[in-house]
């Protein structure tokens, strides 16, 4: 069993957006002093990453959760879904009842659906009984933002060929989610 405490940062990314997502929320995990691992959840992942699959373990002992997926026609990518569903033993025992976790995204299109995702990648984790929590107002860059970023979680706009670059803006909100997620998860314990 993992012994020193860390966060999971579980991703499913196709071609980059959200492991770059990913890495952002880790650096301001990181800026806590927790440990981020992150980890993805299909071997069909093409993002050439280093990335291992999740495992059983890294779901019953971290000490919170960063999860993130691509918009697939407003919703999470099938991979992360079926991952989801194979976690009934972890429902079943309560394993991530009460650890925090947040949410992240992208998505092509600047109104193609990327909110509607944050809010589905939410729900299994409130009924795994999770803390689920967002990114408040406090966050300039939510003011400020003309791509990704929203109060449901951290997220960006990659354009039509995922050729977009992560904002300033969408950066920020990725530390400030990832720091709050860190801060939360010591407090708890
Ligand atoms: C099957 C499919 C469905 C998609 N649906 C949407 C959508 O509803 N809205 C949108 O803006 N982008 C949509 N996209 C685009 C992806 O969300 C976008 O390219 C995202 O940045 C990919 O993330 P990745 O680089 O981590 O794979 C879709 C892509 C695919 C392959």
């Amino acid at each position: 069993m993992t012994t020193s405490p860390f966060i999971l940062v579980l991703y499913y990314s196709r071609h980059g957006s959200v492991l770059n997502l990913a890495k952002q929320i880790a650096k301001g995990i990181e800026s806590q002093g927790i440990e981020a691992k992150i980890r993805t959840v299909s071997a069909r992942d093409e993002t050439e990453s280093d990335y291992p699959l999740v495992t059983q373990d890294d779901l019953v002992s971290c000490l919170g959760i960063a999860m993130g997926s691509p918009c697939r026609f407003g919703t999470m990518a099938a991979p992360l879904k079926t991952f989801w569903e194979s976690t009934s033993i972890n429902w079943l025992s309560g394993d991530l009842i009460d650890k925090p976790a947040c949410v992240f995204t992208s998505s092509s299109s600047l109104h193609g659906g990327n909110e509607a995702t944050l809010l589905t990648l939410s729900l299994p984790l409130l009924h795994h009984g999770m803390l689920l929590m967002g990114v408040p107002y406090s966050e300039p860059e939510l003011h400020n933002t003309t791509s990704g970023g929203t109060p449901y979680g951290a997220s960006h706009v990659s354009g039509l060929n995922s050729s977009n670059e992560l904002t300033y803006s969408e950066v920020a909100i990725c530390k400030t989610l990832g720091q709050r997620l860190a801060i939360t998860a010591q407090k708890l314990g």
